[in-house]
């Protein structure tokens, strides 16, 4: 799929501010992409699909998390979190996207998870720090993405657990267990 079969089936799904959005997250995404070794055309098709199901309808989500067996946990937080899997479930079925690197990519670009490949760190990264993102410590992030991804991704993410926390709302455990597995295995 190219490019513009792809930015024509998401432009049908999102509003125009999310539209836009996406456009800045597959710039960010092509650039870290090049910048850390990852696959350039993989990380647009992710970037550009990302949000693919972010305006579905909570019950749709719901059913699809229960009905494909995926973490019934999810349905007990943010539901702001489960437009990531199913995001990735309905690329396949609706878009016919089969690539597993991809799919996984756009399932994990909200919460992250253990081991997280080169194109889920850029696709996670690129959400966080596109050019349309404002908000604080995002410019930290920005800076760090230029040196050292795991960084970047762990600063992200320290921001997130904070910012949940400081609301006292409950944290979907795999955006932890990912920020651990960053910090103790990273190798620089
Ligand atoms: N571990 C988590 N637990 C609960 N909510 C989370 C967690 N990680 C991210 N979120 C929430 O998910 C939302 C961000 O979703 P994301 O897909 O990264 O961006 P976007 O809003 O652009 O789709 C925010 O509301 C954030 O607080
Ligand atoms: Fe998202």
């Amino acid at each position: 799929m190219d490019r513009n079969d792809a930015l024509r089936l998401v432009k049908e799904q999102l509003t125009d501010h999310r539209y836009n959005h996406t456009l800045g997250v597959m710039e960010t995404a092509i650039i870290l992409a090049n910048q850390y070794g990852a696959k350039e055309k993989k990380a647009e098709l992710a970037a550009i699909f990302h949000d693919y199901a972010k305006f579905r309808p909570k019950e749709e989500m719901k059913n699809i998390i229960l009905e494909q067996g995926m973490p019934s946990e999810l349905l007990q937080f943010n539901s702001e979190l489960w437009h990531a899997p199913v995001g990735a479930f309905l690329v396949q079925k609706e878009a016919g996207l089969d690539d597993e690197e991809i799919l996984d990519a756009i399932r994990y670009h909200t919460s992250g998870r253990v081991n997280m490949t080169l194109l889920d760190k850029v696709i996670y990264l690129a959400d966080y720090i596109e050019p349309g993102r404002h908000f604080p410590g995002v410019e930290e992030v920005r800076d760090l993405a230029k040196v050292n991804l795991n960084q970047a991704l762990i600063k992200a993410m320290q921001n997130t657990i904070q910012f949940l926390m400081k609301k006292g709302q409950p944290v979907f455990p795999a955006t932890f267990y990912t920020y651990n597995n960053l910090v103790m295995y990273q190798e620089d």
